[in-house]
């Protein structure tokens, strides 16, 4: 490649791949993208213009609808609470009423009012025609953890925009990152002395996940494992809500006792929709919704979390087999189906009380734990 004063440079720089490894990849541009939609700043999908309606501003909207006709693609799940026709698979795309502001487009992404403003339709959906940007679109506004709620618009793209390609933007968002080991440390525990924490770094610019390590489990042996999702409120603030507190130091104290296991925690806080969408499931929740429910109006599905990360830090921490603490059969399929062989499921069960026993009773009877 022939280079100029400026490239030259850069290549001082790179000692193997040359100027192009200066480049960004699809996976570090995707990183820059979710930062991008977490501001408010709009970003280049397939050809359209795509902002995330929860932090869209009045300026940049305006900005937009000169441009031309935006429609705000949502999941279906968002959709059949709003009583709007998804013809596009898990999406719809709602067309705006010449009079949409940004109120109308913040009550359709968000269920926080539904109740006290039942009546935002009759809503129009598109159907036909290619849906892959919009359906990335709808899939990195999950992977920020901001409402599923898009606004779409084919525009020719702006200096300085991110700008991706939809197919390979949602084959990216499916792919599995990869963790790297950053930092280990020995962490004396009230429930384990003789304990390490493991810090793990994915390759996405996604969130990094830590093993605690207590005692010495042998490699060639099934560990005492539990793969612990963040819960800030149950694990920190000792909620009522749900069970998580009890059952994080339930299971260190296990392994405290049996001298060794692994506990990964993972951060995928509210079922990986992040804890700002927990909370307004908490707010539905307290309107009478239950927790599966609450995650429908909001536009997800009932649980968002990857397992395969689970399965990816037991292999690096050289496990292929564990005795897995959990009431969740998912947890243990998952796992089994990406190279951990699970020997035994150890049930994980915690006292119930007023607050938590309705979301215990949902968790048994729709999302199959067996509690
Ligand atoms: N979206 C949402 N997330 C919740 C709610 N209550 C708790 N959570 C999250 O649910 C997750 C529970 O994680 P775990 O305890 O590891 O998983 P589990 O599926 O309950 O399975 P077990 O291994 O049996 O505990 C955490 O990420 C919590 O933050 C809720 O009402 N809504
Ligand atoms: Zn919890």
């Amino acid at each position: 490649m022939e280079l100029s004063g400026r490239g030259a440079m850069f290549q001082i720089v790179t000692e193997t791949g040359g100027p192009m490894t200066l480049i960004p990849t699809l996976t570090e541009t995707i990183s820059r993208a979710r930062a991008d939609l977490r501001m408010g700043l709009p970003v280049m999908i397939g050809g359209y213009l795509a902002a995330a309606v929860e932090t869209l501003s009045p300026e940049r909207l305006q900005a937009m609808r000169a441009l031309g006709q935006p429609v705000l693609a949502i999941t279906a799940r968002r959709a059949e609470t709003l009583k709007a026709r998804a013809y596009d698979g898990g999406l719809a795309r709602v067309q705006l009423p010449g009079d949409a502001d940004l109120r109308w487009l913040r009550a359709l992404a968000d269920p926080a009012d539904d109740l006290r403003v039942p009546l935002k339709g009759p809503l129009a959906t598109e159907r036909g025609g290619d849906v892959t940007a919009h359906r990335a679109a709808i899939g990195l506004a999950k992977s920020a953890q901001l409402l599923p709620a898009m606004l779409m618009l084919p525009a020719p793209a702006l200096p300085g925009l991110t700008e991706l390609a939809a197919g390979p933007l949602l084959a990216q968002l499916a792919h599995e990152a990869a963790m790297a080991p950053v930092a280990a440390a020995r962490l004396p525990l009230q429930s384990a002395e003789n304990s390490r924490l493991h810090i793990f770094r994915p390759d996405d610019g996604g969130a990094e996940h830590y093993a605690i390590e207590i005692g010495a489990p042998p490699r060639d042996a099934p560990v005492l494992a539990r793969l612990h999702s963040a819960c800030f409120t149950g694990d920190v603030l000792g909620s009522l809500k749900c069970d998580c507190g009890p059952q994080l130091h339930a299971a260190l104290n296990a392994m405290g006792q049996a001298g060794q296991g692994v506990l990964l925690y993972l951060n995928q806080e509210g079922r990986g929709i992040g804890l700002a969408n927990k909370m307004r499931a908490y707010d539905l929740q307290n309107q009478g919704f239950d927790t599966v429910e609450a995650n429908h109006r909001l536009g997800f599905e009932d649980d968002e979390r990857d397992f395969r990360i689970g399965a990816a830090l037991l292999k690096r921490l050289g496990f292929d087999a564990a005795r897995l603490m959990t009431n969740n059969p998912r947890k243990v399929s998952m796992l089994e189906g990406h190279g951990i062989a699970v020997t035994e499921r150890v049930p994980l069960i915690t006292p119930r009380n007023r607050h938590n026993t309705g979301y215990l009773d949902t968790k048994a009877e729709k999302s199959g734990h067996l509690l």
